[in-house]
Parts: C-alpha cells; structure tokens; sequence
C-alpha cells in the first residue's frame, strides 16, 4: 500500500448546475512530498481538494486517496488525513487552544501543543473564542488543528492567503517541517513564489485542468532563462528595439510602460538594450534580470496573469 501514490485523480469532472467546476483533471502526488496546484481564481483548486477529502463526489473520474476511495471509504481515510479549510471549519464559541488540545487528544501521537501553538503565535489567544481571533489567528489555528495529529497527508488551502510576511515564512517552516518527518503535504495557492519555495513538484491548474505539471525548476526550464525587466515611458518603439538585438530575442510591453526582453542573457545583451535607451532618450528604471518564474509560465501557457 505504501507504494501507491498519495493521491491519484483520473479524468475528475465535477460541475455546480450548469458551471463544470473540475473538466477532466489528471492529478498524481507523490507520497511524501510537498506538492502545490498553482492556479487562478476560480481554476478548480478546492473543489479538486475537497473532492480528496470526500466533502463532494465526484460527478465522472475516479479519485484515490491513500489509496482509498474518499466517499465510500472515509472512516478509513478521515484519521489519515489532516485539512485545512479556507472557511474556519471550527466551532465559533470554541475556545482557541482547548479546542487545539482537545483535537491532539483524539490522536494517538499528537505534536506538542504548546510548541505548535508557540511557533505559530498563537500563545497570547489562549482562552479567546475562535470568533474573536483576527482572520490570520483564525487560519493559522485552522493551520495547527490540520496537522496536531500528524497526519500522513495534509492538505492546506491556501494557508498564507492574507498573512502577514512573519506568519507566511512560519506556515513555510511548518510545512518544511511536516514533510521531513514524512508526511505528504499538498498545498492550493495562487502566490507562485509560494510554491516556488515550497513545493517539490507544481501542478498548474487552469479551466479545471491540469495544464502543465513538474519540479519548479522543470516548469522554469525551456523557454528563455531568464529576462530583462525595465519601466520607461510607456509606447516605445518595440520595433526598432528588435532591430537591434540578437535574433531570437523579443522584446514586450506587458502593461504600459512595463518592458520585457527575452534572449539569451549575457552582459553585452543588457549593454545592448541600455545603449539602445540611451539612443532614443530614455531612463530604463528598475532594471533587473530575473531568472523565470512560475508567473512567466503561467502567462505563457495562458496568455493570462495568474491573478487576473
Ligand atoms: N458551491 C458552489 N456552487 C456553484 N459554483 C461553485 C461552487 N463552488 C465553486 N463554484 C465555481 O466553480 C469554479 C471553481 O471554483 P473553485 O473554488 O474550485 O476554484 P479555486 O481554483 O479554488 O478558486 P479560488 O482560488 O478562488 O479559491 C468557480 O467558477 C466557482 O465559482
């Protein structure tokens, strides 16, 4: 049984009336990993994951978690896993960290509460009710009562949504963490650099598909390595721009006055464009080169902003 994927989805279609929410999505994690599904709004990331947990049924495809089927057998399945929810999923009246200690004593080798609840700031809303915490204490509780009992698998939906920096690298270690001592972490985001950081392999989610799957730098590879980034004016002259790099090179106006050049990237390649500005009278600010990103995939793929 330990050789079966965490998770194995195959042709999932799930639709809301009229709307096909999931459109045959294909979907393996592997065990032990820390898998992210990267995508839009609206792309069907948490219905794919609440189909996993067994919270919907699948209308076609097949779905197996741990190797076991989430409606049918979900006794089974349920103490295996660990989830967090983007709504709460916890009582309001709750009072935050005896609820948390009361979840751990449900398990047979739960992580120390007090630790948990120290390294993800939660110590000082000890008594508060889960109503009363601020909407990050609310996650980051949400966050803690999805792993307390060590889950084999955990899947946290869009856990550092609305997070401030501290809280986000927390969950980050968190989630480093977990997947040192064995477990199986599959994370929905829609911050690439979140999976960029975390994630060993990237499922890019788009239309209720899976559009595009691999390691982070597998997905970075092909296409152009890295790109030139600079602001000016917008509405230059992209043409004459062209004329004068190397063939294969290309050079965009991603929104007005945002600048991109694709090409093999060397110093005479960034003296070539700085030239060139210089020629028609413009201040190249925030010139950088960056190596490409999730983001740069995506909008290849898509022709879309990941956030749009
Ligand atoms: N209960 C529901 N009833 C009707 N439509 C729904 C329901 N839940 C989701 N949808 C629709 O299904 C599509 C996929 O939604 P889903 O929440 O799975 O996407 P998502 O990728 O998780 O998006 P987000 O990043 O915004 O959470 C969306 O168009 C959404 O409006």
């Amino acid at each position: 049984m330990q050789n079966t994927p965490a998770v194995e989805i195959a042709g999932l279609v799930k639709r809301y009336g009229a709307k096909t929410a999931v459109d045959g999505l294909d979907l393996r994690i592997e065990r032990g990993t820390v898998t992210a599904v990267l995508g839009p709004n609206g792309a069907g990331k948490t219905t794919t994951i609440e189909t996993c947990e067994g919270y919907r049924r699948p209308d076609a495809g097949t779905v197996r978690v741990l190797g076991l089927d989430p409606v049918r057998e979900a006794a089974e399945l349920r103490p295996r896993i660990g989830v967090m929810l983007q709504a709460g999923g916890v009582y309001p009246g709750a009072r935050a960290v005896e609820m948390l200690r009361h979840t751990a004593k449900l398990h047979a080798h739960p992580l120390d509460v007090d630790a948990l609840v120290e390294r993800l700031g939660l110590a000082s809303c000890g008594r508060t009710t889960y109503r009363r915490l601020s909407g990050g204490q609310q996650q980051r509780l949400a966050l803690a009562m999805a792993v307390v009992g060590r889950p084999e698998l955990v899947f946290l939906d869009e856990p550092t949504a609305g997070l401030d920096p501290q809280a986000r690298h927390a969950t980050w270690e968190l989630v480093r963490d977990l997947r040192r001592d064995g477990a199986t972490v599959v994370v929905t985001t829609h911050y690439m650099d979140e999976a960029e950081q975390l994630a060993d392999a990237v499922n890019i989610v788009d239309h209720g598909r899976v559009i595009a799957t691999g390691s982070p730098e597998e997905l970075c590879r092909g296409g152009a390595e890295s790109s030139l980034h600079f602001q000016g004016p917008a509405g230059l002259d992209l043409g004459a721009l062209a004329k004068v790099l190397p063939d294969g090179a290309s050079a965009l106006e991603l929104a007005p006055g945002n600048y991109r050049v694709e090409a093999p990237m060397d110093p005479k390649l960034v003296a070539t464009v700085t030239a060139w500005c210089a020629e028609v009278g413009v201040l190249p600010e925030k010139l950088t080169v960056q190596r490409r990103s999730l983001e740069d995939v995506f909008l290849e793929l898509t022709g879309r902003d990941l956030r749009s």
